[in-house]
């Protein structure tokens, strides 16, 4: 059991991380009250029959009032709602972060409205699944993922450093970034694969052997990859884009051209091409596996496949 870094924390929004949060800081000891909101009823009212807090707000307000942590894990289109509803019912010297994937925005959205009394800190878990809603959580969601956190200059380093060790607590490894840096690295590592995947998928669906389930059928691993992204939750990801336009428009636009460079090495049989690429890519591949790796082996002791050289899951993560 971790010390207990904050007594009350307050969830903003209770869908996979909002739970996972709530599992996590539990089994960790690192909060003693969890007090939850979230918009709809009927989400609160399963939060609270999971088991999920110690206190169901409908009222924003009321969640945030006495707590010492508020974390935001909605969607990032209701960031700025949130932050002007929130302001004026933050305790002095309170923590106030996010989860959301895009990070420039949330800082546009929150900062404006937040109070000078308390800590602005927004974060990012680099940790997920394509599953959402309070049931689709588990502790272990974090763990040996990293937490990206992008703090402004003048942020409180004491407060920080707290933050630091709440993730770090639950498992995650942090770093500090600048948030525009943030946006563009996560435009191309998370962003544009999502893009791709629900592009993909939309376009085997407008074919004519869908109606046949032919692609259902014969939907090899790397169609069904792509169909496990390409389920992702809507909304959330109607967010990001709105919300990361400019990064993603750049790597998008770096994509087509690329692309358009391949189609040509088909057109043209230039197999030298073709293979130098898919030769660079395979060592992308195994570098990253090979990363992952030590960070799972050491620190978390999880069982490794040495043949495979995968790490063996019990759930579908990031
Ligand atoms: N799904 C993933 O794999 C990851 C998501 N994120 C970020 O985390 C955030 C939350 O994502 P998930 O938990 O996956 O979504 P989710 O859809 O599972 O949960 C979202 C929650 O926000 C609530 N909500 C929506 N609008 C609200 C409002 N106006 N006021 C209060 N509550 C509201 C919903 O009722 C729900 O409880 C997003 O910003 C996303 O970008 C970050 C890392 C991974
Ligand atoms: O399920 C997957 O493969 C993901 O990529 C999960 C994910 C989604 C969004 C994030 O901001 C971070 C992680």
């Amino acid at each position: 059991m971790a010390d207990v870094l904050f007594p009350r924390m307050a969830l903003i929004g209770i869908g996979l991380l909002g739970s996972s949060i709530a599992l996590a800081a539990r089994e960790h000891g690192v909060v003693e009250h969890i007090a939850v909101h979230t918009r709809s009823k009927d989400t609160l009212d399963r939060a609270e029959e999971l088991g999920l807090g110690d206190s169901y707000h409908q009222d924003v307000t009321e969640c945030v009032a006495d707590a010492d942590l508020v974390i935001v894990c909605t969607p990032v289109g209701v960031c700025e709602t949130i932050a002007k509803t929130i302001a004026a019912h933050l305790k002095p010297g309170a923590v106030v972060t996010d989860v959301g994937s895009v990070k420039s925005s949330i800082v546009k959205q929150m900062a404006p409205h937040l109070p000078k009394h308390v800590h602005f800190i927004p974060g990012h878990p680099i940790a997920g699944t394509e599953n959402s809603g309070p049931d689709a959580g588990f502790a272990e969601l974090f763990i040996g993922r990293w937490c990206v956190l992008t703090p402004a200059e003048d942020v409180d380093k004491d407060a920080v450093a707290k933050l630091q060790a709440f993730w770090e607590a639950l498992g995650s490894n942090v770093e500090l970034m600048d948030a525009e840096h943030h946006d563009q690295v996560l435009a191309i590592t998370s962003h544009l694969p999502h893009l791709i995947a629900y592009n993909i998928v939309g376009t085997a669906a407008d074919l004519e052997m869908v109606r046949d389930s032919e692609v259902i059928k014969y939907s090899a691993g790397g169609f069904r990859d792509f169909t496990r992204l390409a389920a992702s939750d809507p909304t959330m990801w109607r967010d990001v884009f709105l919300h990361n336009k400019e990064a993603a428009l750049e790597m998008l636009g770096r994509f087509t051209e690329d692309l358009t460079a391949l189609q040509r090495a088909i057109r043209w049989g230039d197999g030298d091409a073709l293979f130098d690429l898919f030769s660079r890519t395979r060592s992308i591949r195994r570098s990253i596996i090979d990363a992952g790796q030590e960070i799972e082996a050491a620190d978390f002791g999880r069982h490794i496949n040495d043949a495979e050289g995968e790490v063996e899951k019990s759930q579908t993560r990031l």
